[in-house]
């Protein structure tokens, strides 16, 4: 899906959520486990009952790896539910890959050639030629790390070298020549606040991937307040929010309305601006 046709769907949908899908079998109702791959029916049901409120689905690949080959067949199934149910659903790929260059070309072709996903988060530590092997694909978008949502971001990403520039300015100010807006989008936690202005004073039009909201307790006025740009610039996610929002049979309700209520909130945030 390419930037024009990701703004259209925001504009139409007034909603610029994306719905985590990291399902844990230890949070999914437990009848489920009786059913033959209980992972992809959880994700099928949230899928059918949250559509209508996002533009986008994030599979974190953890959730999946962590089952081994019974993992990967779930996430392979969720992939292509998707691609035949919601085509015009933006869907990321949640891995945080990176490696040197021809590792790198291997994860590129894992998920833009062989699951055909929209989009991949990239970690940026390794510099230039471990992320360039995911720009060489058509139409496909690199979403790298910036400044994380976790406490850990203080650790590396928030410290400055002896001129000021503190780590996630520097990773934004020299990648952004790697590839542009089209093609490259960068995760900001939502629990950064006000850091969303030093963001778009580096990148006033990239897209970022916005985790946080909801079970980390990102606020998602302020993302907007700071970040949001004319074209939107923000695809919010949450998980855990929407996915786990009941844990009994009315699951999927519960996540429909989990999603509606946020989705009413983003309209409300797109209508201000
Ligand atoms: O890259 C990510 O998506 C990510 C980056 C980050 O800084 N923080 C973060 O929480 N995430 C992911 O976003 C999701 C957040 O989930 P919830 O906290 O349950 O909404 C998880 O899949 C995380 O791995």
């Amino acid at each position: 899906m390419n930037r024009q046709q990701l703004i259209e769907q925001i504009k139409t949908k007034k909603s610029f959520l994306c719905v985590g899908l990291d399902t844990d079998l230890k949070k999914i109702p437990q009848h489920l486990l009786d059913d033959e791959d209980p992972i992809f029916t959880f994700n099928k049901a949230v899928i059918d009952a949250t559509a209508p409120y996002c533009v986008a689905y994030k599979p974190n690949l953890a959730f999946y790896e962590a089952f081994g080959i019974k993992g990967m067949v779930a996430f392979e199934k969720t992939v292509d539910y998707l691609k035949a149910h919601c085509p015009d659903h933006f869907v990321i790929a949640d891995a945080k890959r990176g490696d040197i260059g021809n590792t790198s070309a291997m994860y590129a072709r894992t998920f833009f050639g062989e699951y055909d996903i929209d989009a991949l988060t990239v970690a940026p530590y390794m510099g230039e030629d471990s992320v360039s092997p995911f720009l060489t694909y058509d139409g496909k978008w690199v979403v790298l790390l910036a400044l994380t949502s976790n406490k850990g971001s203080h650790d590396f990403q928030l410290t400055a070298d002896a001129g000021g520039e503190r780590l996630f300015e520097k990773v934004l100010r020299v990648s952004r020549q790697w590839g542009d807006a089209d093609n490259m989008m960068y995760v900001v936690g939502a629990t950064q606040g006000k850091m969303f202005s030093d963001i778009r004073r580096i990148v006033p039009d990239h897209f970022l991937l916005v985790p946080g909201v909801g079970a980390q307790g990102g606020s998602l006025h302020e993302v907007c307040r700071y970040g949001m740009t004319d074209d939107c610039g923000l695809l919010v996610n949450s998980s855990r929010g929407i996915i786990y929002a009941s844990q009994g049979d009315d699951f999927a309700e519960a996540a429909a309305k989990a999603a509606h209520e946020l989705q009413q909130e983003m309209a409300a945030e797109l209508a201000a601006r």
